[in-house]
């Protein structure tokens, strides 16, 4: 098959920093960005969040969509590769569009904190990683302070989130002793200067461990070196980039962001090693981005700045042909040819108008709600992309409607912020109130304000007690069972999938284990 955009598609790289809040993902991303000489000064990309971050008050932050929509994904270029960076909303903004964002990247960067190892929020991320087998390379961050020992750090990794750990690059000491760090196969030392440019004072080739030179250089920390080195030949795994590639192992670097030690080796490796774009799966075949004909499928819908438009922009992953501004492509759930007049690409510093654009790119699309999460546009082809679920939300409220004549308007409001994907809806198969579920808090705030000041609606959250949610699927009568005896516990949601609620991890074990013939599925694929 002849591989059209070639030159294009292998240098870029696609992917997202995965990590716990905290763990320094604004600081590498801001240290990223420096070396793809796509901001000036470190505190860019800080400040910006600040301002997203000012208030947890939605109003504030509704003014500042705009800024939201711009730091989503961020372009920029290293030597010769064109990096997508996309954001994974953390903290208070932490919704179900963090989970889908890590299926629309080709790898992704784990951030661990080394005096704090692997942390909750990482976990729920990696395991999203896993149902792709997505690449994960690994930065282990804040070697300037007292942290956990190197291999003690392994061991959490590999034990926590069960992949191998093969470490490229090993430190001399931490916190106060902290020298730098030795790359295992390049054998080079680096010291850690926080003083110098970079924080990077000289890298020094040696001929191995048991090089003199080291003793001169390292005095008596060279011994720690040499008896970690030794142990890790039991502990550890040596890299093999198949393995990378298939999610099996992750590549371990060391070394302190906030003094950009160590950045420029991961970002080194990572553009030598991540994936280019990779093939994807549809309901039919696999589609390689080498493919002439331009297909993708969207990811993430926001709303626009101004909500009396109820303008959207559509996230557009492109997975194969080259996007030209102006072209007419096939919208197939609607079955609708449409013309792409006007697409923004995301840029480190701003949105632009993007002329044309390839396999790992981004681009935003404005629409006024006629595209959904999960829809896939072709240039004819009847193709649709899996794997972009819906994931089962963990916080749920029931909304009360304060004045009862719009509760059509109610409805409508509910189910068309379900569609933009960061909140669920159900409603019950028995009464009438609807539930809110979502994966992060902060939405909860934000679909009252939405519902007021779009919708027109006024309504106020009970407190239910439910905590996570399954969808259900089964053979007709065993569901038709299923429904009659759990009725008080099921819903359906926005599109009329059924699911069910459970008030605890125990009661959702239990009813599985008492309803083997009916499946529960904690995401689900857009219709
Ligand atoms: N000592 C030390 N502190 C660091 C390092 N990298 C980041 N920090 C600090 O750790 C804190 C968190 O860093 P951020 O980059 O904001 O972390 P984040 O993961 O983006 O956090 P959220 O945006 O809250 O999710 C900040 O106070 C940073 O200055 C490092 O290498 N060493």
């Amino acid at each position: 098959m002849k591989k059209h955009n070639e030159k294009e598609i292998s240098r870029r790289r696609t992917f997202a920093i995965i990590s716990h809040p905290d763990a320094g993902k604004t600081t590498i991303t801001e240290k990223l960005l420096l070396f793809g000489g796509a901001i000036q000064q470190a505190g860019e990309v800080r400040a910006r969040k600040a301002a997203r971050h000012a208030t947890s008050d939605w109003m504030e932050m509704e003014k500042q969509r705009g800024i939201s929509v711009t730091s989503s994904v961020m372009k920029f270029t290293y030597r010769d590769f064109e990096i997508n960076l996309l954001d994974t909303p953390g903290h208070n903004d932490f919704s179900e569009d963090t989970y889908r964002t890590l299926t629309a990247v080709d790898s992704v960067l784990m951030v661990i904190d080394s005096v704090k190892g692997v942390e909750s929020q990482t976990k729920k991320l990696l395991e999203v990683c896993r149902l792709r087998h997505t690449p994960i390379m690994t930065f282990i961050n804040k070697l300037d302070r007292e942290g956990r020992e190197p291999l003690d750090l392994l061991d959490d990794i590999e034990s926590t989130l069960n992949i191998q750990c093969a470490p490229m690059t090993w430190p001399v000491g931490m916190g106060k002793r902290f020298r730098g760090t030795y790359h295992l196969y390049s054998k080079e030392l680096t010291f850690f200067d926080p003083e110098a440019d970079k924080g990077t004072g000289q890298t020094i080739t040696v001929k191995g461990l048991e090089d003199p030179l080291l003793d001169e250089l390292l005095g008596s920390q060279v011994e720690e070196l040499r008896n970690d080195v030794e142990l890790l030949e039991g502990a550890a795994h040596p890299f093999e980039q198949e393995a990378y590639l298939a999610g099996l192992q992750t590549p371990v670097f060391f070394g302190s962001a906030i003094n950009t030690f160590g950045i420029q080796q991961l970002l080194d490796t990572f553009v030598e090693h991540a994936p280019a774009p990779l093939p994807r799966e549809t309901e039919s075949r696999a589609v390689s981005p080498y493919e002439e004909p331009f297909t993708g499928f969207t990811f993430k819908i926001q709303a626009n700045m101004d909500p009396a438009h109820r303008d959207r922009i559509a996230f557009f992953r492109i997975c194969s042909g080259k996007f030209i501004r102006g072209m007419k492509v096939r919208h197939i759930r609607l079955g609708r040819e449409v013309q792409i007049a006007n697409a923004t690409i995301f840029m480190a510093q701003d949105r632009t108008n993007v002329d044309e654009a390839y396999p790992g790119d981004i681009i935003g699309i404005h629409n006024h709600g006629t595209i959904k999460i999960g829809d896939t546009f072709t240039q004819g082809e009847e193709l649709k992309y899996t794997g972009i679920p819906n994931f089962a939300p963990e916080h749920f409220r029931k909304v009360r409607l304060l004045d009862p004549m719009k509760s059509k308007a109610l409805e409508k409001g509910l189910v068309q912020l379900a569609e933009e994907g960061t909140t669920q809806v159900f409603r019950p198969l028995m009464g009438s109130d609807w539930i809110v579920g979502a994966v992060g808090l902060l939405q909860f705030d934000v679909v009252m304000h939405r519902l007021e000041h779009e919708y027109k609606v006024k309504a106020a959250y009970e407190p239910v007690s439910y905590v996570t949610a399954r969808w259900v699927t089964g053979e007709k009568k065993k569901l038709e069972e299923f429904e009659k005896k759990e009725a008080m516990h099921l819903y359906r949601d926005g599109e009329g999938n059924l699911a069910y609620l459970a008030a605890s991890q125990w009661r959702l074990d239990n009813t599985m284990e008492n309803w083997r013939e009916i499946q529960f599925h904690a995401t689900r694929e857009h219709s």
